[in-house]
């Protein structure tokens, strides 16, 4: 991976940037520009053929100043201590944007889900919540799903923390199926909100929605609901892909067959050999469609300063974390893009996760009528706080996120007395 291509380094230059825009006390930069604590932990799993395999896995509590760190773990193969940092930073930024009271956290571990048994998973996710487990806690450290992890894997999770402490919690984790303490509407919180800012942003740019064509890379938990959602709303969904492949139709995609499709088979590869459509190739070709929005929902490091200059998006969504660099943002803002910064955008699923927290503490559920509605009021004031923010500052969207987030944690950083 190349130095730009750090996820890390990624993160600390926005932060950098940001402070020099908004004249950051110098103190509160240097510490936020570290995570606060990292667990680095080995992992015994004994797998189907008998044999013993030590997988590695992090946990990275980045600032808990305005409370408990909160932040998903990702099961990839290609995970690094970097990405994971970067990705508990952002979550610091994520939960002050939305102004909820928490902090930002983030786990992971390099392992291949898709080479391993349900039974390997559930080995893997125990003895992870095995080495972390008196690290974490409803009060210290929340996690929740993220790529390649699910419900199913937050139950097994939850359990294992429950074996550690001689009672169910299940504040100690969210994103749980809604029968152990889930929340309604928590599995497509993140698209929802990702639709939700989209909605204003097509108000703030004057876009018409309906009829509105789109590019979606990745038809994950995050990429296909929002597929979903925009196709509800009236747009073309003409772009999808994922790991099996990238695929294009200019009359746009019936999503729910393609949802149906990678249920039975893991992945959109061989879609093209269901429904009528050209196969794109290389698959990162999603990114330069000829579409009024573009949402990026795999990883981070997609949009470079290679290929910025060839998106043709109007709307730029960022529903993953961390999908541009630097580089590439300042080529997208010379083009005009809107851009709709990743944790702003994604903060949908963090918010619906607070929101089981709220719940489960109150042993008192919501309908998903109430979810869908606070989500969506707490995420128009994220955007337009954001918005107006990057005009007082004539800055770019990201940057007015940055100096909103910022100024709250720095503020809960003064008065806890932490500089
Ligand atoms: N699940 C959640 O609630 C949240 C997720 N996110 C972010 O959204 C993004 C997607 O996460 P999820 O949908 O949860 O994960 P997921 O595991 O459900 O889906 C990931 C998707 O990305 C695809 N993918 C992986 N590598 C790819 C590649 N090289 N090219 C194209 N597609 C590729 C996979 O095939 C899959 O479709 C990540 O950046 C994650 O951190 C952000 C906020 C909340
Ligand atoms: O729901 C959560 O707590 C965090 C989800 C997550 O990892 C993210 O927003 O990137």
């Amino acid at each position: 991976m190349s130095e730009t291509l750090n996820p890390f380094k990624m993160a600390q230059a926005q932060l950098d940037e940001a402070a020099r825009i908004m004249n950051l006390d110098e103190d509160i930069h240097a510490i936020l520009r570290e995570p606060r604590r990292e667990f680095h932990v080995s992992i015994p799993v004994r797998m189907d053929d008998g044999k013993l395999k030590v997988f590695k896995g992090f946990r990275v509590q980045y600032n808990d100043a305005r409370g408990p760190c909160k932040g998903g773990i990702r099961f990839h193969p290609g995970e690094t201590i970097d990405t994971v940092r970067a990705l508990a930073a952002w979550m610091t930024w994520k939960c002050a944007v939305v102004n909820i009271p928490l902090g930002g956290g983030k786990g992971g571990v390099i392992c291949d889900p898709k080479e391993m048994s349900m039974k390997e998973l559930e080995q893997l996710s125990r003895n992870y919540i095995q080495a972390i487990g008196r690290y974490i806690g409803p009060e210290i450290d929340v996690p929740a799903p993220d790529v390649y992890t699910n419900p199913q894997i937050m139950a097994w999770m939850a359990d294992e923390y429950a074996k550690i402490r001689g009672y169910y919690a299940p504040g100690v984790i969210t994103g749980k199926p809604v029968a152990i303490g889930g929340s309604l509407g928590r599995v497509d919180a993140t698209s929802r909100g990702v639709l939700y800012t989209i909605r204003e942003a097509a108000k703030k740019i004057g876009m018409e929605l309906k009829g509105a064509t789109v590019a979606i890379q990745g038809f994950g938990n995050v990429g296909s609901y929002a597929a979903k959602f925009l196709a509800e709303e009236g747009c073309k969904v003409v772009g999808i892909a994922d790991i099996g492949g990238a695929f294009y139709n200019p009359e746009g995609f019936d999503i729910p067959k393609a949802m149906d499709y990678v249920l039975e088979n893991g992945t959109l590869e061989g879609f093209n050999n269901v429904v009528n459509c050209e196969q794109l190739t290389p698959p990162e070709a999603i990114l330069e469609l000829d579409v009024d929005i573009l949402v990026p929902a795999a990883l981070e490091g997609q949009i470079t300063e290679k290929n910025a200059d060839k998106v043709k998006a109007k709307l730029l969504a960022e529903a993953a974390n961390g999908p541009t660099t630097p580089e590439a943002d300042k080529i997208l803002r010379d083009k005009g893009v809107f851009v709709i910064p990743d944790f702003l955008c994604n903060a949908g699923g963090v918010t619906v996760s607070y929101f089981e927290q709220v719940q489960g503490n109150m042993n008192f559920f919501w309908s998903e009528e109430e979810v869908r509605e606070r989500l969506e009021k707490i995420m128009k004031n994220a955007f337009w706080a954001v918005v107006e923010t990057a005009e007082k500052y004539n800055v770019d969207n990201r940057m007015g996120a940055y100096i909103v987030s910022i100024a709250r944690v720095a503020e809960a950083m003064k008065l806890r007395g932490w500089v």
